[in-house]
């Protein structure tokens, strides 16, 4: 199957990170910040379909948002990647709105930059559409800057990605923009939510932004002033400083949980134990098994150290395991049930695998118990 081009950067292992470009942009649009979020994150940047580097073939007229989400689901299932952070810019923005509404599962974190929910209704983007289909993209590009920059500040390559634009996919894209209204379904989206809006933006005003945060439950909203509709062009540090605000916010929900299942006594032994070459191991445990699967409030912490004491025994850490006893136990498992685990894992995992299970979980609740 034909996919978006890309860029990927940053390390393999990393938290992946997608990043969406608005119309008549390409991944360019994200140099002034992209380098800098790979340094915590495999950052993907993608090209809407006759923009930049991909094919126009991938879009037809009268296509939806819904079919461009489905594009980026594609990308990262062929970079194997199932749950992502996704930041977009304006068209980009309301593909990952689309995917906060119809894949949550698929999202740990979202940043909504100079977008809507609606874009004013059908009739622009059908006129837009239609110029465009009769007179291409010289015309609209000439006065990109004037909508998309605030002042004299222009981004020329920008500008010419515009113009060298595909017309009939722009126009397709202008139908999705069309046809998108997710107003009504913006008090669904559980996945943490940033809308940053650019106080100069006159495409997706301020007002645009506010309307998502105030329905969004829990979403925050940042204002930049002297930006307009593509900021992360023209204020690129200003853009970084809040998406690292709010990415770094799966690591800081994570330490919590941590904390909460494995106590204060043992996170804060990590943590001063924690040197340069480990803190990247760290940071992805936080941020991973604590920010992203500890959180994910489909199984209960009970339900989650029944399961995790199995594996443990399964592969044989014993230290794990030690530690995974006592945690089981904050989350509320009596000595009884944490022996009927480990009686289980005799018949899965086998009886020598068991007999050394019951040895660790003995020794430890014997400690927690005070009497040993
Ligand atoms: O090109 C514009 O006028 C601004 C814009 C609206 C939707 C989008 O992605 O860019």
């Amino acid at each position: 199957m034909t996919l978006l081009n890309h860029r990927a950067e940053g390390p393999a292992s990393a938290p992946p990170l997608l990043l969406g470009p608005s119309l008549g942009t390409s991944y360019a649009l994200w140099d002034g910040v992209a380098p800098e979020l790979s340094i915590t994150h495999r950052v993907v940047r993608w090209d809407l379909p006759g923009h930049g580097g991909s094919a126009a073939g991938l879009i037809r007229a009268g296509a939806s948002v819904g079919d461009l989400a489905g594009r980026v689901l594609a990308l990262a299932d062929s970079l194997g990647i199932e749950r992502f952070t996704y930041a977009g810019v304006s068209l980009g923005g309301a593909v990952g709105l689309h995917l906060a509404v119809h894949h949550p599962q698929r999202l740990s974190s979202l940043a909504v930059i100079c977008s809507s929910a609606h874009f004013n209704g059908s009739r622009p983007w059908e006129e837009r559409a239609a110029l465009v289909r009769r007179e291409g993209l010289a015309g609209l590009a000439e006065n990109a800057g004037a909508r998309w920059f605030a002042g004299d500040f222009t981004v020329p390559r920008l500008v010419r990605d515009h113009r060298d634009a595909d017309p009939e996919a722009y126009a397709a894209c202008c139908d999705a923009l069309a046809a998108f209204d997710l107003r009504e379904r913006l008090p669904e989206i559980t996945v943490p939510t940033l809308l940053v809006a650019g106080r100069e933006d006159p495409a997706t005003p301020p007002a645009h932004l506010r309307e998502i945060a105030d329905a969004v439950p829990g979403a925050t909203l940042v204002e930049l002033p002297g930006a307009s509709h593509l900021a992360p062009a023209q204020c690129p540090e200003a853009v970084l400083t809040a998406l690292r605000a709010h990415f770094g916010q799966d690591a800081r929900r994570g330490m919590a949980v941590r904390r909460e299942v494995l106590g204060d006594a043992h996170v804060d032994r990590a943590q001063a134990q924690q040197t340069p070459f480990t803190a990247r191991f760290q940071d992805f445990m936080s941020r991973y098994a604590w920010g992203e699967i500890w959180t994910d409030p489909t199984l209960s912490h009970r339900e989650r150290s029944m399961i995790t004491l199995t594996a443990l025994v399964a592969h044989g850490h014993y230290d794990e395991l030690a530690m995974h006893v006592r945690a089981a136990r904050r989350n509320g498992l009596s000595p009884e049930e944490i022996g009927a685990v480990l009686l289980q894992t005799a018949v899965y995992c086998g009886v020598p695998a068991a007999n050394s299970a019951f040895a660790t979980a003995q020794r430890v609740l014997a400690e927690e118990a005070g009497t040993s």
